[in-house]
């Protein structure tokens, strides 16, 4: 095994991950779904749907079939949207080494199973954990692109296996972090995107930084109530794949997540919302089933309620704003 890298999935931060893992000094292999973006990575050195602007390094090739791409690879990143997971493993795993490891970079709980995408790779690949990491944290695809200094947390199980990865995508711009919360991570990922719908709702309403940053305090102290009701460590939360990913999502214009809430307030509907944009906002379905996690396991989380309530119609953005301004009042660190 050499140092070739197949990165699954050829949208915005499938593309950046595959500079970062250039920069770093990896062959990148991309699979991409749609025959012309494999082509325009090739030939024009450029993915003119998901990062226009921006050159891809020579060392990154693109395409269409799986086995193509995963032919010696070492280090499998899965990077299409969450609910898309389960159906494309099945395609992948024929090709995959049997000792090459999976890295996730996607941010959502899978409807219906409930599952993070770690068991999800899990149970379809029958994989153990040694052989699944996931990279998450404050990484904005086009800031990343564009090689912006950023950090972010490489989580493994097998600490040596996310050493290894430290090293595998440590770029010039890129800093990553070790740590062995897969859980943690995962859950700061999918929760902050949710959070996000709600501050952009908060921001598409007019409301300004007092309601902002108390959406995204309240809804960090929610996401840690659920994490570490499942296992995770508190501490995560408090980091670059928790409180890191919360800001940069929650700050940012070029967030897909917040834009979705934005264009919410604004009083745009989901189909709307849908028919604007190709790209993913994994919150707007992974505030079902965080929501549903939370009603399992007896946690409150009435960010996440109040957003896929918004989602499925149930109740418009300044009805969410009234409902989490007038609960009933608790001590903060309850
Ligand atoms: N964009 C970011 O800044 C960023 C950063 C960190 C993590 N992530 C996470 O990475 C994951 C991928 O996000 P993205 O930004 O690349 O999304 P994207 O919407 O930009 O691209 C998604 C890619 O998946 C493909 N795709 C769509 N539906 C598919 C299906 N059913 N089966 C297979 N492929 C399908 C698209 O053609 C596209 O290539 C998400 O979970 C997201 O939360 C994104
Ligand atoms: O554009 P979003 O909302 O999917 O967020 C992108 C990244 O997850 C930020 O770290």
């Amino acid at each position: 095994m050499g140092n070739k890298v197949a990165v699954l999935g050829a949208g915005s931060w499938g593309t950046a991950f595959s500079i970062v893992l250039a920069d770093a000094g990896n062959d990148v292999s991309v699979w991409a779904r749609r025959e012309e973006i494999a082509a325009s990575i090739n030939e024009r050195h450029e993915n003119v749907d998901y990062l226009p602007g921006i050159e891809l390094p020579r060392t990154i090739t693109a395409t269409h079939d799986p086995e193509r791409a995963l032919a010696g690879a070492d280090v499998v990143v899965l990077a299409v949207p969450s609910q898309s997971l389960r159906e494309n493993l099945p395609t992948f795993l024929p090709f995959v080494d049997k000792d090459a490891v999976f890295v996730s970079l996607m941010k959502g709980v899978e409807l219906g199973t409930l599952k993070r995408m770690s068991e999800v790779v899990a149970e379809v690949g029958d994989i153990g954990a040694h052989r699944i990491a996931v990279v998450s944290g404050p990484n904005l695809a086009r800031e990343i692109a564009r090689r912006e200094p950023a950090a972010s947390v490489v989580a493994c199980a097998d600490e040596n296996v996310a050493n290894m990865l430290q090293e595998r995508v440590h770029s010039p711009a890129f800093r990553p972090y070790t740590s062995v919360d897969v859980l943690g991570c995962e859950f700061g990922g999918a929760y902050k995107n949710v959070v996000a719908l709600c501050v952009g709702m908060a921001v598409g309403l007019g409301f300004g930084d007092n309601t902002t940053a108390s959406l995204i305090t309240r809804g960090l102290a929610e996401t840690a109530r659920l994490a570490m009701n499942q296992g995770a460590n508190p501490l995560t939360l408090m980091g670059l794949a928790g409180l890191g990913d919360l800001v940069a999502t929650c700050s940012s214009p070029l967030s897909r997540n917040r834009t979705f809430g934005e264009k919410l307030g604004q009083g745009l509907t989901v189909e709307q919302i849908y028919a604007s944009t190709r790209q993913v906002a994994e919150g707007a379905k992974s505030c079902s089933s965080l929501r549903a996690l939370a009603a399992r396991t007896g946690v409150e989380a009435p960010i996440v309620d109040a957003v896929d309530e918004v989602v499925q119609g149930a109740l418009t953005t300044e009805q969410l704003m009234e409902a989490f301004i007038s609960r009933d009042t608790k001590a903060e660190l309850s």
